[in-house]
């Protein structure tokens, strides 16, 4: 089987800066990842590799069989949903969920005349599937931000994406929200058709038992790559954080604190 995602040691130069080096990454069929790194260790610019928004400097990039190079980017795309916060939120402000959910399939924001039953049930079904189908008739710009991750990514769902990369989801989330959100992803990881899930985060904790393998990122480098379960190890961490760390586990996810 091909894998979803294949970097061979790709590198990004920006100036006299090398910002990502000889990263190799392999994403199967079936696993869902996490991608683990501090501030400016380069998560984005992977993530902005892995779409085509930039082309890395060297190496090669391969999506779902495709190799960067001799594909259309903007069809390949339409393959991949990227969840970020940073996804404008003007652009809905006073659409409502529903809209702004179905919007996600047409790739082109306000374009409603195509709206069907077809598309109306699929809606209601990811909105209730990630806990908000009762946020259906209010207008975007009333919702918190835990409400606004979920319908945009069950937006980012109605496209039937094949990879679902989530950017760190749980920014700017109460503890509450974050746990209620982390609920909705693990419900969505059980659906029979579910994209491969690429989990970005600065935290440990947030790291679902779903995610069975984890990518650490370090200043532009992999510093470990395997199962969640090595990876997420005190003496790994520490050498990844360059600092003692504590860990520990419950329900299945790993709480990491520093070692005094
Ligand atoms: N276009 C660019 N030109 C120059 N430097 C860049 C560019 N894009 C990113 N960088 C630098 O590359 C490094 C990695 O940035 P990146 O945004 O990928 O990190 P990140 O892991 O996503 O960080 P965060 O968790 O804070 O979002 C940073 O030092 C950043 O300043």
């Amino acid at each position: 089987m091909e894998p979803v995602i294949e970097l061979k040691d790709v590198s990004w130069k920006r100036g006299d800066q090398l910002l990502l080096k000889g990263i190799h990454w392999r994403v199967q069929e079936r696993e869902h990842w996490a991608l683990l790194g501090l501030n400016g260790s380069g998560k984005t610019t992977l993530l902005n590799i892995i779409n085509g928004y930039i082309w890395p400097t060297t190496g090669e990039v391969t999506v779902l069989g495709h190799r960067f190079g001799e594909v259309d980017l903007r069809e390949l795309r339409q393959s991949i949903g990227w969840v970020s916060s940073s996804l404008q939120e003007k652009l809905y402000a006073t659409d409502r969920a529903q809209y702004v959910v179905i919007s996600g399939k047409y790739a082109t924001i306000g374009l409603y005349e195509r709206l069907n039953d077809e598309d109306l049930a699929r809606a209601e079904q990811l909105m209730g599937l990630l806990g908000c189908a009762h946020l259906w008739d209010r207008e975007y710009r009333t919702f918190s931000q835990g409400e606004k991750q979920k319908l945009l990514i069950a937006r980012a769902l109605m496209a039937n994406p094949r990879i679902l990369i989530l950017d760190e989801p749980c920014n700017g989330l109460d503890l509450f929200s974050r746990e209620k959100l982390l609920e909705a992803l693990d419900g969505l990881s059980r659906e029979p058709h579910t994209p491969t899930l690429i989990y970005v985060t600065h935290h440990t904790e947030e790291i679902l038992p779903v995610f069975t393998r984890t990518l650490l990122l370090r200043q532009g480098e992999v510093a470990g790559s395997g199962p969640t379960a090595e990876i997420m190890d005190e003496a790994v961490l520490s050498d990844f954080f360059r600092a003692p760390v504590v860990v520990e586990r419950h329900g299945g996810r790993v709480y990491v604190r520093p070692r005094h």
